[in-house]
């Protein structure tokens, strides 16, 4: 969009928020911020203290199911919050001037960088991290296939779609989720509590799944707020007849204002919002599919399959396996490893005496991990450092400062230094936990030993 353009939108949205009932602080500006890549931002244009209001949005101007003029008859399909968002969004969007939020949909995307919106080949400078399969765009066309297009066609001139194809939709339907994952908060009811909840910003993948049960809602102005993990000093409150962003720490004139995006690691900033920065590097967790597990537990403990299914029943009954565990900084606030993840590594390393003793009390080993269980983890590490190519971090790094790289590039290769530093990290911080004198290795640093790996891997 040329400047001219930008600046009439981001003029036409602010008299729009004016006439339907927001008010806003003379303090702050909604500014554009496209040279630091950020879109737009709100920035203080003077200094501001503590717990002062920044603006005040009534209810009736949130784009909901429950504000919007969609038919109840139509919304009425739909109950799951996600897909209801989407549906209400898809219908406002077909209105076009005829709609409350016209004036709001000139400030929203048309494009994305989430991953969602990336190809197969830009895709590839991600090998190696768990969030490549986390991206749920199969899963998410199926569900508007099926729940979304049928109801649309339905009802096609409500939604003005009549000229529209199928393809079309499906990519509105995207587009809309994508907004929604980045833009949407959980709705708290009016005479509820007062604070927004925790995780603010739109949870799960596009396809809807383990989605809250709050409302959802698209909350103008709150959502032009950029994100910052460190420097976040604005929280949103949820009061009877508006939601209210206030300051929640003295902001100096100048400065930006900033909401908080969780703790997310930088490959989720990546799926969900389509940025990284380097503020968030600290939440970079590493994945262990339950799959590694257990292959890297058969080998280097020689259980047959029918001993390993006795004991991954045995835990998934006691406390429960999840489909992968995260490996985090050994320096952060829960250290490395999950206590669960401790406690299936000790199970799978008891010997088969002591195994079926455990069984008959209806036990669970300790979390501290044994020698056997630090070994056992540290092959792990290898196997898994080995499935993100034979690329060292140090070439990564050297590929990232060409300044000749594609934004998805550059991000991509942040997010894939971050785990492999963190993978180094964490290797180093077992091997200690090991100690030295112990099992002679095959190479002497972790990364030439996972090479060997990656080696042996391709061969066979
Ligand atoms: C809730 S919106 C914030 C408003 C957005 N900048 C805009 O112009 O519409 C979230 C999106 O803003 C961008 N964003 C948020 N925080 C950012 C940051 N610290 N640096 C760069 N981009 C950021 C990302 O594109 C993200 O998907």
């Amino acid at each position: 969009m040329d400047d001219g353009s930008y600046t009439d939108a981001t003029l036409a949205f602010s008299n729009w928020l004016q006439a339907n009932g927001t008010t806003v602080s003379e303090k702050i500006d909604l500014v554009d911020l496209r040279a630091q890549g950020a879109g737009r931002g709100v920035v203080a244009k003077e200094n501001i203290a503590e717990d002062e209001t920044l603006f005040s949005i009534p209810r009736a101007t949130i784009l909901s199911t429950e504000t919007s003029s969609i038919p109840a008859s139509i919304s009425a399909e739909v109950q799951d919050p996600w897909l209801s968002l989407i549906v209400t969004m898809l219908y406002e969007y077909q209105q076009a001037k005829d709609s409350k939020w016209a004036a709001y949909f000139d400030v929203l995307p048309a494009d994305f960088d989430s991953l969602m919106y990336w190809s197969e080949a830009e895709l590839k400078d991600l090998q190696g991290s768990a969030v490549v399969d986390k991206i749920g765009k199969a899963g998410a066309d199926e569900t508007f296939q099926e729940q979304i297009l049928p109801l649309v066609y339905a009802n096609v001139e409500a939604f003005r779609a009549q000229s529209l194809s199928n393809e079309q939709l499906l990519a509105l339907c995207h587009r809309m989720g994508s907004t929604i994952m980045a833009y949407a908060f959980d709705l708290e009811p009016a005479g509820g509590a007062a604070e927004q909840s925790q995780e603010e910003w739109e949870e799960d993948s596009e396809d809807g799944m383990g989605a809250a049960v709050l409302p959802k809602g698209m909350v103008p102005l709150a959502d032009m707020l950029n994100a910052n993990a460190d420097l976040n000093n604005a929280k949103l409150f949820h009061e009877d007849d508006a939601v209210v962003m206030r300051s929640i720490k003295p902001i100096a004139a100048g400065e930006q204002i900033y909401n908080d995006y969780g703790s997310l690691p930088r490959a989720d900033l990546l799926r969900r919002y389509g940025y990284v920065t380097d503020e968030y590097a600290k939440y970079d967790v590493v994945e262990l599919s339950e799959d590694l597990i257990s292959e890297t537990a058969k080998e280097q403990l020689r259980l047959s399959d029918s001993d390993l299914s006795v004991r991954m029943t045995y835990l998934d009954e006691q406390a429960g396996l999840d489909s992968g565990y995260d490996i985090a900084h050994p320096d952060g606030e829960d250290g490395a490893f999950p206590e669960e993840f401790c406690v299936l590594l000790n199970a799978l390393t008891t010997a088969a005496p002591e195994f079926e003793k455990m069984q008959k009390k209806e036990k669970l080993p300790k979390s501290d991990l044994t020698p056997a269980s630090l070994e056992l983890l540290y092959t792990m590490l290898l196997r898994r450092r080995a499935e993100y190519g034979v690329n060292d971090a140090d070439s990564l790094r050297t590929q990232l400062s060409n300044s000749e790289n594609s934004r998805r590039k550059a991000t991509a290769l942040q997010v894939v230094v971050g785990e492999l530093e963190l993978l180094g990290k964490v290797a180093a911080h077992v091997q200690e936990k090991i100690g030295s004198g112990n099992k002679k290795r095959s190479a002497d640093t972790f990364e030439e030993e996972a090479q060997e790996v990656a080696a042996k891997k391709a061969k066979n």
